[in-house]
């Protein structure tokens, strides 16, 4: 048997489908992984079989209803930028699979996928910017889990978090301008919202909000901004604790009661356009700062399947691949 090598991507994860039932089985498995709820399984599995998701795959659903083409957008982008990203790669015999930590296609499914390629070394992708526990540390975790079962196993590198990655932030700052150049109208305000995390998680650790702070500054620097005109926020609280601040909402609303009428909002966390910025940003956010008195709302695309996202993957992937594959 020969060498080959295959990149993986792995992002979060969606439902199969809107209805009831796909919606629980997926936020179950997403909202069982202690990376993501560090509480005590004795106590946490009761409330989230019971009270959390009895009500929330409900409401989740009709939300995801809202932003659902054929499928879940997110799966649709996830799996473009795989098939994109594998026509740049394919000319140094590199084969490349997508998977998700939540529901379908699995992990385990890409790794076997890759296996069947003839790949013996993988570089791990996850398509999180910015490190943190509950999102990279996990996708590694699961594709780990599956090496475990492995009598053969594939060699494995992971590619660590790229917040200020010139590609990244080349693509971003390219998107900003194009949404921008889009509209008959120039904001105010930019806001750049970030996925947020329970504040308790920072204290014990997790870099992510250092992590975000570096793009936004990174991404100020090739637009030639200052803080004033693209701030950073938070977004998608989720239960009573505290999370990271500022939160998006109520920023949003702040900047409309005083006075503030047209902003543009982007999430450079986020690589492919999902229900957090597709409904949370683009419908929910939206109505937020119109019902305070703002008169025109931009949302800026997430960098999905375009041709800086394809270059910032291809620049990370030929950097980790160094050694295994001969350089273009
Ligand atoms: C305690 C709960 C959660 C933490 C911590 C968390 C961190 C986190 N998540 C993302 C990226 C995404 N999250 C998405 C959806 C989503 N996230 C949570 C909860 C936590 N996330 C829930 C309950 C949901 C489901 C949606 C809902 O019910 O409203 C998604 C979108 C998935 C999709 O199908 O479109 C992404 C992407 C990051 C980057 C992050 C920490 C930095
Ligand atoms: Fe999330
Ligand atoms: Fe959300």
């Amino acid at each position: 048997m020969g060498t080959r090598a295959g990149v993986l991507l792995v992002n979060l994860g969606t439902p199969d489908d809107t209805g009831y039932r796909a919606v629980r089985r997926y936020l179950s498995e997403f909202l069982s992984d202690p990376r993501v709820i560090e509480a005590n399984p004795a106590i946490w599995q009761p409330i989230l079989q019971g009270v959390v998701l009895s009500v929330r795959p409900q409401k989740s659903g009709r939300n995801y209803a809202r932003i659902w083409t054929h499928e879940s957008p997110l799966r649709t982008y996830t799996r473009s930028q795989a098939e994109k990203l594998a026509a740049r790669l394919a000319p140094n015999g590199v084969a490349v699979e997508w998977g998700m930590r939540y529901g379908n296609p699995s992990v385990s499914s890409a790794i076997d996928r890759l296996a069947a390629q003839g790949c013996d070394r993988i570089v791990l992708l996850p398509l999180y910017p910015q490190y943190s526990a509950t999102t990279t540390a996990t996708a590694n975790d699961q594709a780990f889990r599956h090496l475990m079962r492995l009598r053969r196993q594939p060699a494995i590198r992971t590619v660590p978090a790229f917040p200020d990655h010139p590609a990244y932030i080349a693509a971003l700052a390219d998107s900003v301008r194009a949404g921008l150049d889009e509209l008959d109208w120039t904001p105010e305000v930019v806001i750049a919202s970030f996925h947020g995390l329970p504040f308790e998680y920072v204290q014990k650790g997790d870099p992510y909000p250092s992590e975000c702070e570096r793009t936004a500054a990174a991404l100020r620097e090739a637009l030639g901004w200052d803080s004033n005109r693209l701030l950073l926020t938070y977004q998608s609280r989720f239960g009573p604790k505290r999370w990271l601040e500022p939160y998006t909402a109520p920023t949003v609303q702040n900047l409309a009661a005083r006075g503030v009428k047209r902003i543009a909002v982007l999430c450079p966390g986020f690589l492919a356009d999902c229900i957090e910025t597709l409904d949370e940003i683009g419908n929910e956010l939206r109505e937020e700062f119109e019902q305070a008195g703002g008169e025109h709302f931009a949302a800026i695309p997430c960098l999905n399947d375009s041709p800086g996202c394809i270059d910032m993957l291809e620049a990370l992937s030929r950097r980790e691949l160094a050694g295994w594959v001969d350089p273009r």
